[in-house]
């Protein structure tokens, strides 16, 4: 299984080490437009094979795409980060050329990829991506409901005082500071509802803390994060490469499927070797469909800005 990552920076990189030494990958193709950077990552992680035990493959190229021919999966991570105080959705004015250019190119040395957007506006970027490719639309993934649900984990686990692995919980909705929707009447400690266990104070600050979870470390980092960011997407790739066909929520174009049309937004789906197998239709409650929707006004309103 060939992989290209494009975009050799925090995340892209941070991706690459995970996709490495979690040893399902054959081969990862770096990609990245500054001259010798992405050779620089990629000689850098190969001499961490033999401290980290793995077999992966990874090369580096600037711009050459020649060397990404034949992708099965392809993760798009070039362009930029927010600074602190900014919004995700104030990148898109030079994030849109940038990802529109990379899956061009992309699908035209890998025209079977599916392809995972990482970039933010995440969901705006995989909306574009659709317009741009018209590809099959289980080819084409947002990554940010995965990254979103390892925070929420996170942060019930705090209010819990128990392990994260105790934690089961998902957020969907569109990956931004107000349009995130963590399911906290759904989240689950070992089968219990966290309802159970934690007032609705208490809750609804997990909630708060989950939605600013970027936010909070772009202030703290300078830039955003890319830890848990590389290990989601690490993740969803897998998920492809392994057929392992794990529920994740991902930016799916909907058409129809939460009442929500012409749309790319965080909902639960199947992810394994087709790219998004199923979108999964889970029951919501009246407020819960509502915030949903005021969310998809939100990424809807960013789309806009694309004209
Ligand atoms: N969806 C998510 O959950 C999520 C999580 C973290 C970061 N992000 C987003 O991912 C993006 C990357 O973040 P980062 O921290 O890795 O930034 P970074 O600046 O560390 O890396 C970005 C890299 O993209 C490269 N690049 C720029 N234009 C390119 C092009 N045309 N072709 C190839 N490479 C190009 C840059 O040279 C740079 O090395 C940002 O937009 C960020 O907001 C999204
Ligand atoms: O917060 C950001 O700008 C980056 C990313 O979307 C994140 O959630 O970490």
């Amino acid at each position: 299984m060939k992989i290209t990552v494009v975009g050799a920076g925090a995340v892209g990189a941070s991706c690459a080490e995970y996709i490495a030494i979690k040893d399902f990958a054959s081969e990862v193709v770096l990609l990245d437009i500054k001259e010798g950077y992405a050779e620089g990552k990629a000689m850098d992680l190969m001499q961490t094979a033999t401290l980290n035990g793995f077999d992966t493959t990874i090369t580096g190229t600037t711009g050459d795409y020649s060397k990404t021919k034949d992708s099965q999966v392809a993760v798009i991570t070039s362009g930029i980060p927010r600074k602190p105080g900014m919004t995700r959705e104030e990148l898109i004015g030079i994030n849109a050329g940038i990802v529109k250019d990379v899956a061009s190119q992309l699908v035209k040395h890998s025209p079977d990829v599916t392809i995972i957007v990482v970039s933010n506006p995440m969901d705006t970027m995989t909306y574009l991506a659709h317009k741009e490719l018209n590809l099959p639309k289980n080819r084409i993934i947002g990554m940010g409901g995965a990254l979103d649900s390892a925070r929420f984990k996170y942060r019930l686990s705090e209010a819990l005082e128990c392990p994260a692995s105790d934690v089961d919980g998902m957020v969907i909705g569109g990956h931004s500071d107000t349009g995130m929707l963590p399911l906290t009447r759904l989240a689950t400690r070992n089968s219990v509802r966290v309802t159970e266990f934690l007032s609705e104070e208490r809750l609804s600050q997990v909630s708060e803390d989950t939605k600013v979870g970027g936010a909070t470390l772009t202030k703290l980092l300078g830039t955003s994060a890319w830890y848990a960011p590389g290990a989601a997407v690490s993740s969803l790739v897998q998920s492809i490469a392994c057929d392992q066909k794990k529920m994740f929520p991902c930016s799916s174009l909907l058409e129809g499927e939460y009442g929500l049309n012409d749309i790319c937004i965080g909902v639960p789906v199947i992810i394994g070797k087709n790219g998004i197998e199923k979108i999964v239709d889970i029951d919501l409650n009246d407020e819960e469909k509502a915030k949903l929707k005021e969310s998809a006004e939100a990424v809807r309103k960013t789309n806009g800005l694309l004209e």
